[in-house]
């Protein structure tokens, strides 16, 4: 089993290039929020922003379009109960968040089918709500090309059927092969494990002020921020998840606990810090 380390920032994460516009750092869209969870989609939108996405769309309830406008005036929002604006926008952008804050309603299933029509090469990051909904609803993963999942192991149990102590890399890994074969699974915890391809890599950092609501919401942006800006890569996904704990772990030096509009305040500084650092 490979750990990821540090060394993946500067490997990743590249200078920009003098003539570039924002058409070449990735169409992001989001789909995320509800009435209760409105916070998840801001933390979701917050990091991808900050991570350095070109074009963030948030796609929520309208009721949250005000909060998000003041809070990350750099994405754009439309109305996810809107089929047509939403089709759109999955054609649009192409890389694709679903999950943090959705809630587990019908609405949440109508959406991930929404998705299912019209989705084509797009990455989808599927995390939260719109797990727990493909497990109760039996939804098959295969039917989406690139997607990474990315379960707490509390979702990972409804999805795998798997108990937490039985949630073994060689179970997992075994699970996975048989649930979508072709994804990328995140199983969040501490030192977290990427399964791809039939591989098990684990994450060397991390601390338990990372135990707080909105810490994985902030983790997809950081993830679809880098494969909208990089690759859809091991490597890349694999930074995308080392920066989040790199950057909680410099916070919780000092503070109790890590907040994650902190971490997400950090991101751009320390994304430039690896991208000089390279020859
Ligand atoms: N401010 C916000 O709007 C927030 C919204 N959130 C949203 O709230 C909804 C429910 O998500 P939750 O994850 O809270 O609830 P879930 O019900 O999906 O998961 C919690 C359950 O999983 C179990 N569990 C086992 N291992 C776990 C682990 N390592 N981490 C977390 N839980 C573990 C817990 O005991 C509990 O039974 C999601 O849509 C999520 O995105 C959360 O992200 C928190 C912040
Ligand atoms: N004790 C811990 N050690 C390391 N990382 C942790 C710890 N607790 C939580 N995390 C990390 O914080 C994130 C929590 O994600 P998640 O449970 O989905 O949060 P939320 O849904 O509230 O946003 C994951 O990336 C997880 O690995
Ligand atoms: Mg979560």
């Amino acid at each position: 089993m490979q750990k990821i380390d540090e060394s993946i920032l500067s490997e990743v994460i590249q200078k920009r290039p003098i003539n570039s516009y924002k058409g070449n750092y990735g169409r992001i869209l989001i789909i995320a929020g509800s009435k209760q969870f409105g916070g998840a989609a801001l933390m979701s939108t917050r990091a991808a922003v900050n991570a350095g996405a070109g074009l963030v769309t948030v796609a929520t309830v309208p009721e949250k379009f005000t909060a998000l406008n003041v809070d990350i005036p750099e994405a754009m929002t439309i109305d996810y109960n809107n089929s047509k604006d939403l089709k759109e926008a999955v054609l649009k952008n192409n890389v694709i968040v679903i999950g943090p804050g959705l809630g587990t309603t019908e609405n949440t299933t109508d959406l991930i089918n929404i998705l299912i029509k019209n989705v084509d090469k797009q990455v989808i990051i599927m995390d939260a709500s719109a797990l727990t909904v493909v497990s109760e609803q039996n939804i098959d993963l295969n039917l989406f090309e690139n997607i990474i999942l990315t379960p707490h192991q509390g979702e990972w149990q409804r999805l795998s059927g798997l108990k937490i102590p039985d949630q073994t890399q060689e179970n997992n890994l075994k699970k996975i092969n048989s649930l979508a074969p072709n994804s990328l699974l995140i199983v969040k915890k501490h030192l977290s494990e990427i399964y791809y391809q039939n591989k098990v890599y684990q994450l060397i950092s991390g601390n338990p002020g990372m135990a707080t609501g909105g810490m994985g919401d902030t983790l997809t942006g950081i993830i679809a921020a880098f494969v909208g800006q990089f690759d859809y890569s091991l490597k890349t996904v694999s930074a995308a998840l080392y920066l989040h704990s790199y950057i909680a772990d410099k916070i919780y030096k000092k503070d109790y606990v890590v907040l994650p509009t902190k971490l997400a305040s950090k991101i751009p500084q320390t994304m430039q810090k690896f991208a000089c650092s390279k020859k």
